[in-house]
């Protein structure tokens, strides 16, 4: 047994000193003053939670393992808070079989420091128009189907993907991305484009695509997905189609949350991902979805890589920021400390959202009988974001030097402290 002393944890909406007692992997007692002569850590007064859920990550392995691993990727989540997250597909092998899926489910669970869940490739190596077995990786394992990095390119390729995903029960999963709209872009276009003379890539590229899909979501039924989500169309066709009762939900990353293409000065590749960072209105855009509740989930799309290639010119760095390690002091500090949202919308959009969605057997309250999967933050003491500090491989993020509040201090997986700051 072991018990964490003089912890704040939510309880109706107010912050409140408790004492949490762990058996095994389970909490079996939250109170008050609990004396109990066991293995103690002491949380002098730091914020505990449930432990932070991220659907969309990139752990590299197999296939990248210079850029992560899943033993780095997962130490990097405990590191941000994580307890669970969903890795995607575009590894080397891709998992687009059920023996894939059950090879790497395997790896994952030998390797990885959180629950690391995985998801399947919609159709061979991210890209064949002929769709994968998703029945046979959903009985593998798989939670949830997607091409990540690769937009699905044909309606009829997405429609049979879709009528798989719905017979098994799993969501499937848009990263949107129009190929014949591209023209080598690979900032947004707009007037920032225009001022660096670097490619632009047009929003349309991905509203257009999502308007397509969100008509096929609705004739199949399925539980369609919209991966980080960043334009203001966007926002207004989910808004749309979830008042027409299509089972769509959406994920908005922390960065399109908090910069816009003029945050990008010069050619600097720690600004380049995809989608690209939008312009200011699609960034109020997208906070006023995730406000509303249009915008279900946070998701970081963790997507570490290697300095050499992050350090070449924008238009040849591969696309992708790391944020497992900053995502919940950035959001913290920036949505719920200016007084945007508060802790309790914040940690909604980060935990109880992605389980319910992904219906993820994890914990969303610190009460008996849950889980022992929690993190503590200090919410007093500010801290700069340093990469030096990093678990991941990845030291690729624009964040570098933010000063943010919301450190993790520590990290319960399954009732085992896995990750403690020094
Ligand atoms: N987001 C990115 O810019 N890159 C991701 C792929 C993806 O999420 O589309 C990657 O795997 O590096
Ligand atoms: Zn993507
Ligand atoms: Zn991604």
């Amino acid at each position: 047994m072991q018990l964490i002393k003089n912890a704040k944890i939510l309880e109706d909406s107010h912050l409140v000193t408790r004492d949490v007692l762990i058996d095994g992997k389970k909490i079996v007692k939250v109170s008050e003053n609990n004396n109990l002569k066991v293995d103690t850590f002491d949380a002098k007064g730091a914020f505990l939670s449930s432990g932070l859920v991220d659907v969309h990550v990139h752990f590299r392995e197999p296939g990248f393992d210079y850029k992560e691993t899943i033993a780095t990727g997962s130490q990097a989540a405990a590191r941000g808070g994580f307890t669970t997250v969903i890795a995607m597909p575009n590894l080397n092998p891709v998992p687009d079989t059920a023996e894939r899926i059950a090879a790497q489910i395997k790896l994952n669970e030998t390797n990885g420091t959180v629950h690391v869940k995985q998801y399947g490739a919609v159709s061979a190596d991210l890209i064949a128009s002929k769709i994968s077995d998703i029945s046979g990786m959903s009985a593998a394992g798989a939670v949830a189907f997607s091409n990540d990095g690769k937009g699905v390119q044909t309606a009829d390729t997405m429609l049979q993907a879709m009528v798989a995903a719905a017979k098994a029960d799993k969501p499937l999963v848009a990263h949107l991305e129009d190929d014949s709209l591209l023209h080598g872009g690979v900032m947004n276009a707009g007037k920032q484009s225009k001022k660096l003379e670097i490619p632009g890539i047009t929003g349309l590229a991905e509203s257009s695509q999502l308007a397509r899909d969100l008509m096929l979501a609705k004739a199949t039924g399925v539980h369609y997905h919209v991966a980080h989500i960043s334009t203001k169309e966007s926002v207004a066709l989910v808004r749309i189609a979830k008042l027409q009762g299509v089972n769509v939900t959406a994920e908005v990353s922390p960065h399109h949350l908090l910069l816009s293409d003029t945050d990008i000065k010069g050619d600097n590749a720690l600004f380049k991902m995809n989608p690209p960072l939008r312009s200011q209105a699609d960034r109020q855009a997208v906070l006023a979805g995730l406000l509303d509740g249009t915008i279900d989930m946070i998701a970081t799309d963790h997507a570490p890589h290697g300095t050499a290639e992050k350090n070449k010119p924008f238009r040849e760095a591969p696309f992708g920021i790391t944020g497992i390690e900053t995502s919940f002091q950035l959001l913290y500090t920036h949505l719920v400390r200016s007084g945007v949202m508060t802790l309790e919308t914040l940690l909604q959009r980060m935990i109880s959202a992605p389980i319910a969605s992904f219906k993820l057997e994890a914990p969303t309250e610190i009460k008996p009988g849950e889980t022992a999967d929690l993190a503590l933050f200090d919410l007093e003491h500010q801290k700069t974001i340093s990469v030096d500090k990093f678990k991941s491989k990845g030291k690729n993020t624009p964040f570098i030097g933010w000063q943010v509040y919301g450190n993790t201090l520590a990290t319960w997986v399954d009732g085992q402290l896995v990750y403690q700051s020094l």
